[in-house]
C-alpha cells in the first residue's frame, strides 16, 4: 500500500505561509512593530523552516515582510530586558541557530526585501543564498546605535559576502544603505519595483533548473567556504560525480542534444 506522509503544519500566530507554484513564500506579519523578531518570532521562523525542509513541493523559499519593512531588527524591547552576559548570549545563540537553519535549507531561499532590513533583519537577509530588494528599501547593521553589535550573523556574514573593508563600514557607522547602494555592494543581487514579484521573477529561473543540481551546487559552495582550495575542489568533485549519477542529468543532457527543454524530476 503507498505510504502518504501528512505534513504537520504549527500554528502561526507572527507570520504567514503559503505555497505557490513549488515557492514556499513566508511572509513575517507582526507590522505594528515593523516586524521585529521578538523571541516567539524567532521560534516560529524555526518552525516554518522545519516545513519547507521537508515539503518535496517546495524547490525554492523566499522570505518577506508585511507592511513597509522587512524586519526592523530583533525586539529592542526584549533586548533592553535582557538580564546578564548569560541571557544576552542565549539570545544571540537563539537567533543564530534560527538562521543557521535558515542558510541550511536544502533548497535556494531568497528574501525579498519589501523595505527596511535593519539588525536581525538584514541578518535574517544574509542567511538566505539570495536577496533582492524593492527602490525603497534601506538596509542597515545599526546595532552600535544602541551600544550593542550585530549579534544573529551579521559580524561573519556581512564580510564574508561584501568583504571586511565594507562589512566594517556599514557596522561602525550603522548607517541605512539605499537599494541602489546594496546593489553596487553585492549586498543585494536585484533591485525591482515591488520586491516579491522580483523573487518570485527570480525564483522561476531558478527553477526551470534540476532541483538535484541545485541542491547539490548550494551544497558545493556552502562546504567550500571553509575549506581550502584543494580541499574545496574535492567536494566538488565528489558532488559533481553524485550529480552525474541522477536522472535528471540524463534528462538534462538528452534534452539539449535532441535540442528540446528538459522535463525534470528532482531524482
Ligand atoms: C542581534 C540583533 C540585534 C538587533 O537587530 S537590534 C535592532 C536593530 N534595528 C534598529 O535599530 C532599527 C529600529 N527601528 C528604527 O530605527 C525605526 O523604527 C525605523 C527607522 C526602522 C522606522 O522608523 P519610523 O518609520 O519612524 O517607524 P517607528 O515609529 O520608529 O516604528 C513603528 C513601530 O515599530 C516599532 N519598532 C521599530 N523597530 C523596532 C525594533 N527593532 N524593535 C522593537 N520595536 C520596533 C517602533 O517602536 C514603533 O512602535 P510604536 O508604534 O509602538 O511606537
Amino acid at each position: 500500500m503507498a505510504q502518504t506522509f501528512e505534513l504537520e503544519m504549527p500554528e502561526f500566530e507572527y507570520l504567514t505561509y503559503r505555497v505557490e507554484d513549488g515557492m514556499g513564500i513566508v511572509t513575517i506579519n507582526r507590522p505594528q512593530a515593523l516586524n521585529a523578531l521578538n523571541q516567539d518570532l524567532l521560534i516560529e521562523l524555526a518552525g516554518v523552516t522545519e516545513v519547507i525542509t521537508q515539503d518535496p513541493e517546495v524547490k525554492v523559499a523566499i522570505f518577506t515582510g508585511e507592511g513597509k519593512a522587512f524586519v526592523a531588527g530583533a525586539d529592542i524591547a526584549q533586548i533592553a530586558s535582557l538580564q546578564d552576559v548569560f541571557a544576552a548570549r542565549e539570545f544571540a545563540i537563539m537567533g543564530q541557530s534560527v538562521f543557521n537553519e535558515i542558510a541550511a535549507l536544502p533548497v535556494p531561499s531568497i528574501a525579498a526585501i519589501n523595505g527596511y532590513a535593519l539588525g536581525g533583519g538584514l541578518e535574517l537577509a544574509l542567511a538566505c543564498d539570495l536577496r533582492v530588494a524593492s527602490r525603497n528599501a534601506k538596509l542597515g547593521l545599526p546595532e552600535v546605535g544602541l551600544g550593542i553589535i550585530p549579534g544573529f550573523g551579521g559580524t561573519q556574514r556581512l564580510p564574508r559576502l561584501v568583504g571586511r573593508g565594507r562589512a566594517l563600514d556599514l557596522i561602525f557607522t550603522g548607517r541605512h544603505v539605499p537599494a541602489d547602494e546594496a546593489l553596487s555592494l553585492g549586498l543585494v543581487n536585484r533591485v525591482g519595483e515591488d520586491a516579491l514579484q522580483t523573487a518570485k521573477e527570480l525564483a522561476a529561473a531558478i527553477l526551470k533548473n534540476g532541483p538535484v543540481a541545485l541542491a547539490l551546487a548550494k551544497e558545493a559552495v556552502g562546504r567550500g567556504e571553509n575549506l581550502d582550495l584543494q580541499e574545496a575542489l574535492e567536494v566538488e568533485a565528489d558532488l559533481f560525480g553524485l550529480a552525474c549519477a541522477t536522472q535528471d542529468m540524463r534528462e538534462g543532457t538528452r534534452a539539449f542534444l535532441e535540442k528540446r527543454p528538459a522535463q525534470f524530476k528532482g531524482e
